[in-house]
């Protein structure tokens, strides 16, 4: 297992390391280079050896302090990786034998591993409103035994707001929590400390506070909600960075795909015509979501993986687990050697499918389990 890093003026110790230029397991295409630099703080970076422009990174807005790109510490096991899974996606059950759990979940590492779970559809089976889809006690006891275990670090890291995800997962004092796809974070807490939640601003993000999503939200709020009054039993879910176009509800199937497929057009030119250039229109499941295009959940994983490595905590391995469009983003973002965990049907970069929630809550509950 390579311990995926990056660097940052200061943070980073000196020695060769290894660094990952391009890594994509989208569409099974694995394809991954390195080359080995010495770095000692940005500053002493020789010339010779520039910043690796990674393509997962280059939304960021221009950070300074961040050398762009991965640093993988130990790359021969990560040549291995295929001979435990091929680069098409695999079923989750490739990994019941120990040898290739132990590949990528190795127990006999100090350093931490890191879990990023998304929740709606991949923790929690779907339900006909948001407000319905409440954790079970099966999940709360599952999130609590990865809360208690110390080599964990567990994140939630959903499209939820940070009032649902404080209001269910705050007392799980050992998660990162993370909402609205990336655009607030609310760091682990000594138990019992109260959560506090930050822009991904500040994590070096480009987040922009709400009230600059205002005029945006002004004119996509009117035409969702008219959207709404024309399909009876749909509704809109406003965010803060966000709004969301719910169509579960629409019973007649064939009408529902003819009115969202017109609503997703509609949308389109809308943004187009009233030059709403930072806003992602993204098609999830029974949803339209229109949201502020640099907040992405491939970002925030991948930079929150760098940061602990950066400060000389990286993490022995990284799961991702998600069902929907925006979770794709974490599964372009990794490096081939993250357990990349796609649930239910669908195209997808991950290495791996569970084929319900409750076949990724399985999983987990293995994991919880070795030691
Ligand atoms: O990133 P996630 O944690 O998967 O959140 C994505 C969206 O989840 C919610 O909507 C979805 O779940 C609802 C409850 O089961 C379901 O009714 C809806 O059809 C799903 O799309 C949530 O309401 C959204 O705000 C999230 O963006």
């Amino acid at each position: 297992m390579s311990a995926y890093t990056g660097t940052k003026c200061g943070g980073a110790q000196g020695g060769q390391l290894q660094v990952w230029e391009a890594t994509s397991n989208n569409g099974g295409c694995s394809a991954s280079t390195s080359s080995t630099i010495t770095i000692l703080s940005r500053t002493t970076t020789s010339p010779s050896s520039p910043p690796v422009q990674s393509p997962f990174l280059r939304d960021f807005p221009s950070d300074q302090e961040f050398l762009e790109g991965g640093v993988e510490l130990s790359p021969t096991k990560a040549d291995s990786t295929e001979d435990f899974l091929p680069l098409s996606t695999q079923p989750l059950a490739a990994l019941d034998t120990d040898a290739a759990l132990q590949h990528f979940w190795p127990s006999d590492l100090v350093s931490p591993k890191a879990l990023f779970l998304d929740y709606d559809g991949t923790l929690r089976e779907f339900e006909s409103s948001p407000e319905l889809a409440v954790p079970t006690s099966e999940l709360m006891s599952l999130l609590q035994a990865l809360n208690d275990r110390p080599d964990l670090r567990p994140h939630i890291i959903s499209g939820r707001s940070s009032e649902f995800l404080e209001a269910h997962f705050g007392s799980l004092n050992a998660f990162t929590l993370i909402a609205e796809h990336g655009y607030h974070i609310s760091p682990p807490v000594a138990d019992g400390d109260c959560r506090s939640w930050k822009l991904w601003e500040h994590f070096g993000g480009d987040a922009n506070h709400f009230t600059k999503h205002k005029n945006w939200k002004a004119t996509l709020r009117e035409a969702m909600s008219r959207l709404a009054d024309q399909n009876p039993g749909s509704r809109v879910e406003e965010k803060q960075s966000s709004l969301v176009w719910h169509y579960r509800q629409l019973a007649d199937e064939a009408a529902a795909d003819t009115a969202v497929a017109k609503a997703f057009e509609d949308l389109e030119q809308l943004c187009k015509r009233e030059r709403l250039q930072d806003i992602n229109l993204t098609k999830g499941h029974k949803v339209l979501e229109a949201s502020y295009r640099n907040v992405r959940k491939g970002l925030v994983m991948r930079r929150l993986c760098e940061e602990k490595a950066l400060f000389g905590e990286p993490y022995s391995a990284v799961l991702a687990a998600g069902d929907d469009v925006s979770d794709e983003t974490m599964f372009e973002a990794a490096p081939r050697d993250f357990l990349t965990i796609k649930v239910g049907a669908g195209s997808t970069g991950a290495s791996l499918r569970a084929q319900t929630p409750e076949e990724l809550r399985q999983f987990l509950w293995r994991l919880v389990s070795c030691r």
